[in-house]
């Protein structure tokens, strides 16, 4: 599979000082070797309970914070420690938008300030160029010409969050950084930001990395969901294999978490009970193993639960704490191929 965007054994762990003399005493390490690729045109979705990591992962990717070790490469570029001067042409390709826009817009900035930025940061453009610009960036989001005399305070949420897309595309990228853009808008906002960004997709062939802590979103939108839990990603494969043969018991819990339409139903609910662990002083053998009390617990301690391909295109980390015993024994069983970076693409 060609690659847009390549991640190798990534960490980002961030030290923790304590002390009088404040010594670096630890580290949390909320990015713990995470490796996945994505294709031109793809959307990966990136799920786990709020504290997993998915956030630090993606702001490491558009290196608005800095790795601690492994590799991001993208566009055949490695930019893992590339500076700001390096960074500036990526950027253009390479873009992130954020749950909640006003955070990330300048609030005392007019829209048109906002989405001229971009065009001015990177040069070329004369003034009534970047006037005829703005028009087409705010029509082609779905907002009328007048709202670019205004400011953001002034917009409603799901409005914000489309200033927010019309910005990130302005430059044309290739892929999109989307960390919880619908997770702060109501049900009925959120299916038309969704859409929105699917159409932009599609016109303009954006590679997504699109991050959400329920599987609910990322559901109609994503063509392969990676799981991620304290750290490191448990389960990666289609949408479909996820939502209709999960392997890991910690994706069977973030699924059994989604309400059903149909109350009626009978559903056993297997509730993620108590919280993500600290990243700071994560357990020793299988996180989520751990968490449910498994029995197995105590075999996984000091091992390393590499990612395995259990079917094709579907990654699993193998934890006997955390796999059917069918499946355990299939990824015990010699044959099954590890994926050595566990770059899972
Ligand atoms: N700058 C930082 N310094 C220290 N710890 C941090 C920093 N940023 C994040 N963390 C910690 O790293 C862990 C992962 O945080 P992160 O925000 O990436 O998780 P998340 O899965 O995106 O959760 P959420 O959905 O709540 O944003 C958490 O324990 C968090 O407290």
């Amino acid at each position: 599979m060609s690659e847009i965007l390549r991640v190798e054994n990534l960490k980002v762990h961030f030290p923790v000082h304590s002390g009088v003399l404040m010594r670096q005493s630890g580290a949390v390490k909320a990015v713990d070797g995470v490796s996945l690729g994505i294709a031109p045109g793809e959307t990966l979705g990136l799920v786990g309970e709020s504290g997993c990591g998915k956030s630090t992962l993606g702001k490491a990717i558009v290196r608005l914070l800095k790795p601690t070790s492994g590799r991001i490469v993208f566009e055949g570029s490695d930019i893992t420690t590339a500076g700001v001067g390096a960074m500036r042409p990526i950027r253009r390709d390479l873009q992130m938008i954020f749950q909640d826009p006003v955070e990330s817009l300048n609030a005392r900035h007019s829209v048109r300030e906002i989405l001229e930025e971009p065009f001015i940061i990177h040069g070329g453009t004369t003034p009534a160029q970047r006037r005829t610009m703005v028009n087409e960036l705010l029509d082609r989001v779905g907002l009328p010409a007048a709202s670019a005399d205004r400011y953001p305070f002034e917009f409603s949420g799901g409005q914000r969050q489309r200033i927010g897309i019309a910005r990130a595309i302005a430059l044309k990228p290739r892929m999109v950084i989307c960390d919880e853009p619908v997770s702060a808008l109501d049900v009925s906002v959120q299916s038309q930001v969704l859409n929105l960004l699917l159409e932009l997709q599609r016109e303009m062939g954006l590679s997504y990395l699109f991050i959400a802590h329920d599987l609910a979103v990322v559901k109609h939108i994503s063509d392969r969901v990676a799981v991620m839990y304290l750290g490191k990603i448990v389960e990666l494969a289609s949408s479909d294999a996820i939502y209709q043969r999960p392997k890991h018991a910690y994706t069977k819990a973030l699924l059994s978490a989604i309400p059903h339409p149909d109350p009626t139903r009978e559903i056993t609910r297997e509730l993620l009970e108590g919280d993500v662990p600290s990243p700071i002083d994560p357990p020793k053998g299988s996180a989520f193993g751990h968490r449910i009390g498994h029995p197995r617990y105590d075999e996984t301690i000091g091992k390393e639960l590499p990612l395995v391909e259990i079917e094709p295109g579907h990654w699993v980390a193998a934890d006997p704490c955390c796999l059917e015993p069918d499946d355990w024994e299939k990824v015990a069983a010699e044959g099954v191929r590890d994926c050595p970076t566990g770059a899972a693409g």
